[in-house]
């Protein structure tokens, strides 16, 4: 039976006035115009020294499926009352424009342009919410599966956060975030299925519950699973929990793999020494401690100082919910637009706070990386005829604070962007969530330690080129002039 909430299209994941600001722009025939817009955050989330990527593979999805369905039209005509001339128009929109874009797994600083959509101002405007929705949440839980990997280090990441994320498109989209950012398996088996990424799992505490007993609980669960991991915690972890599982797993012997245990709640540190020094007695060396109580990277940090005996950490509420930071902020800015004339002009957004101005025209962004020691030096953005590839020294300077400024030498320069959509057509193959993952971990390797740590770390540098930076001034000064013009006269 179709579900109520089908839906043929997204096209409508839009807000109101991004249509009604389309309808004007077709009303006045200036909806073709080409428009550049750039997609950026303004500051990094939870404190990090950096962030990860995530979202550009349904982006794609998106764009490629971008079209308003008969039952769209028939909504934006009958409820909301948009006119048939105009509705013939949207009716035989697609995106036809270009994207260029990071790729996901790319370490991203604040105010670097991300995604950049050249395309008609109609379909630009349309696809901003999508854009920013898909963005804003799939970057920020990349980013915090970075910070917790980050402390965990070398042992497993369980995702289980599908019951607490906000709804289910986020804790399918949040896994596969969470495996960027360097989680290794998720607990949602639709993320499986449609990700490809490795699901796995213990039992719950309902299922000791349902039996006399945990000795029946662990019993039943092997009689129809190889793989067992025992819950060990439902009513005394270190009198019955732990002596049953082993129990169990010393009667079943080679007819089970026997796994390990799962702790989830108690004194973790206490109970994982504990734990290990059992299973180890009883000659369970390789058994693993699985655990899992509203972990996040703090508590994580604090467990390894006090000695916890963790094999995995199994991690839900704090990852997908993003719970200390819940929004990554992004925006989604017009910097250069066609005039009357057909040439390309810039456009700028004046704020009285400087971090706020936008910087105009149409930019590159590249990764200044020092050749002599490999890391990163910071991100350099230029104007589009600029190549620093062919520099031999270049200028980078603060966007702000201009009077922090240095030449650097010896260096590559990094194209950050990627050709990933031409003339509406896909011209780029997303490679596996594994590949993004190693990508992405390969990356922090470019960064100095004092970039990744997860306490007040070093502000990383994203500067302009002189001639970006005498551009954005040239610009301010034009919209001056304008404003002083309007007041005199
Ligand atoms: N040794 C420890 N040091 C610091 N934090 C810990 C330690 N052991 C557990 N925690 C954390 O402390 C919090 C304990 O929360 P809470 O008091 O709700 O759990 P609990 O009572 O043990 O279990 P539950 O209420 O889930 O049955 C969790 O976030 C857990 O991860
Ligand atoms: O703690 P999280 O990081 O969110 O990880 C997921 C939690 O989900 C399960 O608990 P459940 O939802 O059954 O409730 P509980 O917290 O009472 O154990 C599991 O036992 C974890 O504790
Ligand atoms: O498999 C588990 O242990 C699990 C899955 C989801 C949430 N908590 C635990």
């Amino acid at each position: 039976m179709k579900s109520n909430y089908a839906d043929d299209s997204l096209a409508l994941h839009t807000d109101l006035y991004q249509i009604n600001m389309t309808e004007s722009y077709w009303a006045d025939g200036i909806h073709e115009r080409k428009a550049v817009f750039e997609l950026y955050f303004r500051n990094l989330p939870f404190g990090n020294g950096y962030a990860i990527f995530a979202g550009l593979e349904r982006i794609l999805d998106y764009l490629k499926g971008f079209h308003f369905s008969e039952s769209d039209i028939v909504y934006l005509k009958e409820e909301l009352g948009f006119k048939d001339d105009f509705l013939s128009y949207l009716k035989e929109l697609r995106f036809t424009g270009d994207v260029y874009s990071m790729v996901e797994g790319e370490l991203v600083f604040a105010n670097e342009p991300i995604v950049r959509v050249e395309t008609t101002l109609a379909e630009a405007q349309l696809v901003e919410t999508a854009l920013l929705n898909i963005v804003n949440y799939q970057t920020l839980i990349a980013t915090k599966a970075s910070r917790i990997k980050q402390v965990v280090k070398e042992e497993v990441v369980m995702e289980f956060g599908s019951r607490r994320a906000h709804e289910m498109d986020a804790a399918l989209w949040g896994a596969r975030a969470a495996v960027i950012g360097g989680v290794e398996a998720t607990s949602n088996v639709r993320a499986g299925k449609l990700f490809g990424i490795p699901v796995a799992g213990t039992h719950a505490h309902s299922m000791v519950q349902a039996y006399k007993s945990e000795y029946e609980a662990f019993h039943s669960y092997a009689r129809r699973h190889k793989d067992c991991v025992f819950l060990v915690d439902t009513y005394n972890t270190l009198k019955i929990g732990i002596p049953t599982a082993i129990q169990v797993a010393k009667e079943l012997g080679d007819k089970i793999n026997f796994i390990g245990i799962r702790l989830d709640s108690g004194d973790i540190a206490f109970l994982s020494k504990e734990a290990r020094r059992m299973l180890d007695e009883a000659g369970f060396e390789d058994a693993k401690i699985v655990v899992s109580n509203d972990l996040d990277e703090y508590t994580i940090l604090n467990l390894k100082a006090q000695g916890a005996k963790v094999d995995v950490w199994g991690i839900g509420t704090k990852l997908i919910t993003a719970y200390d930071q819940p929004a990554l902020g992004a925006v989604y800015k017009i910097v250069s637009i066609e005039n009357d004339k057909g040439e390309m002009e810039d456009t700028i957004k004046i704020s009285s706070n400087m971090e706020k101005v936008t910087t105009p025209g149409q930019k590159k962004l590249y990764r200044i990386i020092d050749r002599e020691n490999g890391k990163a030096e910071g991100d350099y953005i230029t104007m589009q005829d600029e190549d620093p590839t062919m520099e031999k020294r270049i200028k980078m300077f603060h966007p702000v604070h201009t009077f922090i400024s240095k030449f650097v030498t010896n260096f590559e320069a990094v194209n950050l962007h990627v050709k990933v959509v031409e003339a509406g057509e896909i011209i780029y193959a997303n490679p596996s969530l594994n590949e993004m993952r190693n990508y992405a971990y390969s990356n922090l390797d470019l960064l100095w330690d004092e970039y990744k740590r997860s306490l007040n770390p070093e502000e990383y540098p994203v500067d302009l080129s002189q001639k970006c930076w005498d551009n954005k001034m040239r610009n301010i000064h034009d919209v001056q002039d304008k404003v002083d013009d309007y007041v005199n006269k």
